[in-house]
C-alpha cells in the first residue's frame, strides 16, 4: 500500500520555507528560498507576491527532492503566511501599494506602521468589534492597511478587484479559490466567526470602506481552517511540482501554525489547554492561549473563536520587533556587524563567559524597554518606543555583549508581562511552548524559563509551524476526520527545561525595573 504524504508552507518575514511530512507528523524533507522586502519610508515595508510565490515553489521543490518522496504520494497542501495585505487587480494582476507607484510592490507587509493613524480612527470609534481585538486597532491589521490605501493610493483602490491576507493569497494562487480562512479573516479583518453573520458591515461604512466588498471580494462566510478549499489547478501543480490530486487547505497566520505545532496535542483536552502558551517567537513574538469560554479583556488580541483549534477562543498577544531587535542592536553597536547565525553564537559565548567573569548580576545596572516597534501587549501602544537606561562611553565588543543579554532579558520580561495579563484574566498558564528562530539563542531559551518561572518546553518537531501547517493539510486530504485528530496524531512533544530557582530574586529586581521603565516612559510622553 502507497503512503500518503503532505506538504506544508510557511512564509516568514525573510523566507518562505516548505515540508514534506508523513502522517505521524515527521518531517522529512525541509527547504527554504529567501523572499525580498522594499522599505521605502521608515514606517513602509512592502513584498513582492509574485516573488513569494516563485520562492514557495522553489522551497517546495526542493523539499519534495530532500524527502524524496513521489509527487503523486502527496496528498494536501497548506499555506501559513504572516498577516500581509495582498492587493491585486479586477484582472488578478499586480497593483502597487508603493509610494513608489511600482507595480511589483503589491503586498504591505505585518510590521509597516505606515496606517498608525487609520488605526487610532479604528479604536475611537468604540465599535463593538474592538470587544474581539482587544479594545484597539493595531497598524498591524488589515482594516487600518486598507483605510491608508484608500486615501493616500486611489488609483490603486479604484483598479483593486482581490484583497487577501497572504495565507488566502496563496491558496488563491494554488487553487484559483477564493475562499478565506477563518483565521484571517478572524484575527486581522474583524470577522466575528462566533456569530452567524461574521461581517460587521456598519464598522466598514464607519470607517469609510463601505465599498471594501466591491474591491475585496470576500466571502459571505470564512472557511475553517483545514477545510478542503479544492484541488490544485494544473499550472500550480506543474509550478510546485505537485499533482492536480492534491488537496489544498484553508491556512492560517504563521503564528497560528505555530500555536497548532506545540499545543495541537492537547486538541480535545479543554481541562489542561488553558495552561499551556505557544511562544512562536521569530522577528517578532507571538503569544497564544487557548480556552473553551471566550476572555476578553484589553490588551490581548482578540478572542477569536476557531482561529487555531475548533470550537476554541484564542487569546494572542505579543511583541512586535523581538529577533528584529536583537539583529537591530548588532546592527546599530559600533562593535556589532550583520546578525547572521555566527554573530549570534559568537555573542552569545562571550556572554557566557562574561558572566563566569564578572557574575550573574551582568551590567546589571543595563536595562533596556524592548518596544522599539511599539508594544503590542499588554500596554497595545503601537506608538511606544524603545529605551536603554545606563550607558557608558564602552563601545567594544565585550559592551555589545552586555547589550545584547540585557536587551535578551527585556524581551524574557515582556514575555512575563504578558502572561501576567493572562493569567489576571482567567488562564492559569504555567508553561510556554517555545517555537521559531529563538529556539537557536540558547541564551533566550534559559531566559524564558527563568524570567519567567514558567517550565520551558522545547519542540521536539525542527519546525512546529510546518508541522502545524501540516496538520491542516492532512486534514483537508481526508487522512484524519477532523483537525483535532490531525493534531492528536502528528503531535510530536517536547524537551522540558524546568526554571532556575536561584535565578528568581535577580529578575524579580529586573522586572520592577521593567515596569518601572514602562511607567517613565509614559510619564516622559506626557510632558508638554
Ligand atoms: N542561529 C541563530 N542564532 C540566534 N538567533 C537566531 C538564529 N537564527 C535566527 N535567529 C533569530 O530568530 C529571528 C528569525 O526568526 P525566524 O523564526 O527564523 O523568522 P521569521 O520571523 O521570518 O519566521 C532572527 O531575527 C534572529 O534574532
Ligand atoms: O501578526 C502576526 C501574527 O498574528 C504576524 O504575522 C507575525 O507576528 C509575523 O511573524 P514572524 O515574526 O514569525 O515573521
Amino acid at each position: 500500500m502507497t503512503k500518503s504524504f503532505v506538504c506544508a508552507v510557511d512564509v516568514g518575514t525573510g523566507s518562505a520555507r516548505a515540508g514534506i511530512l508523513d502522517t505521524g507528523g515527521t518531517l522529512l524533507g525541509r527547504a527554504e528560498h529567501p523572499i525580498v522586502m522594499n522599505r521605502p519610508k521608515a514606517d513602509h515595508a512592502e513584498h513582492d507576491s509574485r516573488d513569494i510565490w516563485s520562492a514557495v515553489c522553489i522551497a517546495v521543490r526542493a523539499a519534495r527532492e530532500k524527502a524524496g518522496v513521489a509527487a503523486q504520494d502527496i496528498v494536501g497542501v497548506s499555506f501559513d503566511a504572516t498577516c500581509s495585505l495582498v492587493v491585486r487587480g479586477k484582472d488578478g494582476g499586480q497593483l502597487s501599494v508603493s509610494v513608489s507607484g511600482e507595480r511589483r510592490w503589491d503586498t504591505i507587509v505585518w510590521l509597516d506602521h505606515r496606517a498608525i493613524a487609520e488605526a487610532d480612527e479604528c479604536t475611537e470609534s468604540s465599535h463593538a468589534v474592538l470587544d474581539y481585538i482587544g479594545g484597539v486597532m493595531s497598524p498591524e491589521m488589515e482594516t487600518p492597511k486598507l483605510m491608508w490605501l484608500k486615501r493616500n493610493l486611489p488609483g490603486t483602490w479604484n483598479e483593486s478587484g482581490y484583497l487577501f491576507d497572504l495565507a488566502d493569497f496563496l491558496s488563491w494562487k494554488a487553487t484559483g479559490s477564493l475562499a478565506r480562512s477563518q483565521c484571517t479573516l478572524t484575527a486581522k479583518w474583524t470577522y466575528l466567526a462566533h456569530e452567524e453573520t461574521g461581517w460587521r458591515h456598519d464598522f466598514f461604512q464607519a470607517v469609510g470602506l463601505g465599498d471594501l466588498f466591491e474591491h475585496g471580494n470576500l466571502p459571505d462566510k470564512a472557511s475553517p481552517v483545514g477545510a478542503d478549499i479544492g484541488r490544485l489547478s494544473a499550472q500550480a501543480a506543474a509550478e510546485l511540482g505537485l499533482t492536480e490530486q492534491c488537496r489544498v487547505g484553508a491556512g492560517v497566520i504563521d503564528a497560528y501554525a505555530g500555536a497548532l505545532g506545540v499545543l495541537g496535542g492537547f486538541a480535545g483536552d479543554e481541562i489542561n489547554i488553558g495552561r499551556h502558551l505557544a511562544l512562536i517567537a521569530g522577528t517578532s513574538s507571538c503569544v497564544m492561549a487557548m480556552s473553551p469560554d471566550p476572555q476578553p479583556f484589553a490588551g490581548v488580541w482578540g478572542p477569536y473563536y476557531g482561529a487555531a483549534l475548533p470550537r476554541l477562543w484564542l487569546s494572542e498577544g505579543g511583541q512586535s520587533a523581538t529577533g528584529a531587535l536583537l539583529d537591530h542592536i548588532i546592527r546599530w553597536h559600533g562593535a556589532g556587524g550583520e546578525p547572521d547565525a555566527a554573530m549570534h553564537a559568537r555573542i552569545a559565548r562571550r556572554v557566557v563567559e562574561l558572566r563566569a567573569i564578572e557574575g550573574e548580576n551582568l551590567a546589571g545596572r543595563l536595562h533596556v524597554l524592548p518596544d522599539f516597534h511599539g508594544n503590542r501587549s499588554p500596554l497595545a501602544d503601537p506608538h511606544a518606543v524603545g529605551v536603554i537606561s545606563g550607558l557608558t562611553l564602552d563601545s567594544s565588543f565585550d559592551s555589545l555583549c552586555k547589550l545584547y543579554w540585557r536587551t535578551a532579558v527585556s524581551i524574557a520580561l515582556g514575555v512575563r508581562h504578558v502572561l501576567e495579563a493572562l493569567n489576571e484574566n482567567g488562564y492559569l498558564i504555567d508553561t510556554l511552548h517555545v517555537t521559531g528562530g529563538h529556539t537557536k539563542n540558547p541564551l533566550l531559551m534559559e531566559l524564558y524559563a527563568d524570567a519567567t518561572g514558567c517550565t520551558v518546553v522545547e519542540p521536539l518537531a525542527d519546525e512546529a509551524v510546518l508541522l502545524g501547517t501540516g496538520m491542516i493539510a492532512a486534514t483537508a486530504a481526508g487522512l484524519f476526520p477532523d483537525l483535532n485528530a490531525a493534531c492528536v496524531a502528528m503531535q510530536q512533544g517536547g524537551k522540558t527545561r524546568e526554571p532556575n530557582s536561584t535565578a528568581a530574586g535577580r529578575f524579580e529586581r529586573d522586572y520592577r525595573v521593567f515596569l518601572e521603565m514602562h511607567r517613565q516612559r509614559q510619564a516622559l510622553d506626557e510632558i508638554r
